[in-house]
């Protein structure tokens, strides 16, 4: 039996040494080497299935472009703007992040800027230090009674929001995907941007960087705000314009600016060093021991259950599948590939729509994996570098139509699965259970009822049922050296159509095609492989 290669992982940036153990533990191997140059990474990547980052390793389309092995990108922290995710669900590439690690750790470095503007504390560290005892010089400003503006209450913000009330400070908040029901939850004020911006003593930003909010702190909206505001930026550089806050402090209308990211970064320069008010951290905000502890077991974790078990969690371009769920589902994805695969092999490129029906047993399911297995099934028409990843999205661009149905009834089987496409001639569809639920097998092609394993080589053919044909169409194959595994057969009625689905030893050319459609009430002859 040939030995199955244990995955490799690649960590490619700084990352608590506890990542590396536990890919050891679950029994992958890994390479831990921070601090590659982009044409390094590119000359190793190839040999990696997964590949675990912080915010240095740039996941570029070409990088993904030199990693055909690669199977999953695991973010250990939240944001992945550091990754090309259009290019990496094109090539069938699982991201992931860990949205909760290092949130504590974030908010407290936003909380801690906080203080650092109201108190001066960087620029009174290096005053007193120098000798100066400079106590008339930094007249600080109290937070209690302050109003703290949020843009941004979703995870830190939310945390955020919780240190200041504990600090007596009032909080507003703009984030237009914020309830009612959770702005009273977190005892805040939800407010529309202009009147954050007029009300806020300090403001906090707190939301990836999107097209909407990129900018969000312009001039036109820092010229918005209450005079001697404070500004504390811990989520992502580009969510103000930095030339627009240099002129600010200079101006005085904002009496301080605490940055942790920059637009560009590394930023070894900035016209806002050395502006007074201004206060810098080079991307601290998840850098504590236990943010970065909890972030590399996170990663690893979800890494190693991925390229183990199949199980995806916290994955932004695949739909999640717990590691308990992911053998359950097993046997239905292998199912939903081999429908889906099918019907594409059957129907080539004429499919303008799918429909995904799930009944009995699978009704009780997580659908959206066995839809991703169909599509990846049957995008195969299409592209053989398909997979569940980038099925949805190849699926999406060519325009087909996905709908899913769920039956919780019980028909003819325990369990049934059935793929129908829209084709120019009409709806067509097959359908499939498992057999002591792990054993996929086709129970309906086209109308026709058949029982049948999809696996290897295997011809389907259509034709008059009549007597005989079994036996000229096992001649035929015998005279071309053809080895017949299985035979299935199925009828609308005596007489009618029928079906065979035939499993063979090896591959049917098109000379062993054409000999078969020359016999005679041969209607249809399509070589498959599953
Ligand atoms: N400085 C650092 O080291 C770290 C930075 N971060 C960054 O912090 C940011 C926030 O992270 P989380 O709170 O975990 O994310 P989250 O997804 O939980 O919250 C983001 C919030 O922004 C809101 N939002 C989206 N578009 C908006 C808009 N146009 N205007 C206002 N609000 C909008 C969302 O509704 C959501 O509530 C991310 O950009 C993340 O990358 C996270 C960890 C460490
Ligand atoms: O890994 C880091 O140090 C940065 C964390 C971060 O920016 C994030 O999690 O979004």
């Amino acid at each position: 039996m040939k030995d199955i290669p244990m995955p490799k992982v690649l960590i490619s940036d700084q990352m608590d040494p506890k990542a590396a153990e536990i890919f050891r533990e679950r029994g992958l191997e890994v390479d831990e080497r921070p601090g590659l140059s982009k044409d390094e990474l590119k000359a190793i990547i190839g040999g990696y299935d997964g590949l675990a980052i912080r915010s240095a390793t740039k996941v570029t389309a070409d990088v993904l472009e030199a990693a055909p092995n690669l199977k999953v990108v695991g973010r250990a922290g939240i944001g992945v703007d550091n990754v090309d995710i259009p290019a990496a669900s094109a090539k069938g590439v699982v991201v992931m992040n860990t949205p909760f690690g290092n949130s504590i750790t974030t908010a407290e470095h936003a909380i801690a800027l906080m203080f650092a503007l109201a108190r001066q504390l960087p620029e009174a560290d290096v005053s007193t230090q120098a000798g100066k005892w400079e106590k008339n010089r930094f007249m600080g400003v109290e937070l209690t009674a302050k109003t703290l503006g949020l843009i941004g209450a979703g995870n830190i913000g939310s945390i955020v929001a919780d240190r200041a009330l504990g600090l007596r400070m009032r909080v507003i908040a703009y984030d237009p995907f914020l309830t009612p029901e959770r702005a009273l939850q977190l005892g805040i004020e939800k407010v529309e941007l202009d009147d954050l911006l007029a009300r806020a003593d300090f403001i906090t930003l707190h939301t990836p960087l999107t097209d909407q909010t990129r900018g969000i702190l312009s001039a036109e909206n820092l010229a918005k705000t209450k005079k001697g505001v404070r500004i504390i930026n811990c989520a992502r550089g580009g969510l103000i314009d930095e030339a627009a806050l240099k002129a600010a402090l200079d101006s005085g209308h904002v009496a301080g600016a605490a940055l942790d990211v920059f637009v560009e970064e590394p930023a070894k320069q900035s016209a806002l060093f050395g502006t007074p008010g201004f206060v810098a951290t080079p991307h601290l905000g998840a850098s504590t021991t236990e943010a970065q502890v909890n972030v590399a077991i996170q990663v690893a974790e979800q890494i190693a259950d991925f390229l183990t078990t199949g199980g995806v969690t916290n994955a932004l371009n695949v739909p999640s599948l717990s590691a308990e769920e992911a053998p359950k589902l097993r046997p239905y994805m292998q199912l939903a590939e081999k429908l889906g695969s099918l019907v594409g092999q059957l129907e080539g490129q004429r499919m303008t729509g799918v429909a995904i029906e799930v009944e009995g047993a699978a009704a009780s399911l997580n659908q959206k994996p066995i839809t991703a297995a169909v599509l990846a099934g049957l995008m195969q028409v299409y592209s053989d570098t398909v997979n569940m990843v980038n099925a949805p999205f190849l699926a999406k661009e060519r325009g087909l139509d996905v709908r899913e149905v769920r039956h919780d009834r019980e028909g003819d089987y325990h369990t049934l699965l059935r793929v129908t496409v829209t084709t120019p001639e009409g709806q067509k569809s097959v359908a499939g259970t498992l057999f002591a639920n792990t054993a996929p097998r086709l129970v309906e092609i086209f109308g026709i009822k058949v029982e049948a394993e999809l696996d290897g080589e295997m011809i389907y053919i259509v034709n008059e049922d009549a007597p005989g044909f079994i036996g000229r169409l096992g001649t035929a194959l015998g005279e071309a050296g053809v080895n017949i595994g299985t035979f299935n057969l199925g009828r609308h009625t005596a007489g009618g159509e029928a079906v065979a689905l035939v499993s063979v030893d090896s591959h049917i050319d098109g000379a062993t095609v054409a000999a078969l459609k020359a016999l005679p009430g041969v209607k249809r002859v399509k070589p498959l492989r599953f």
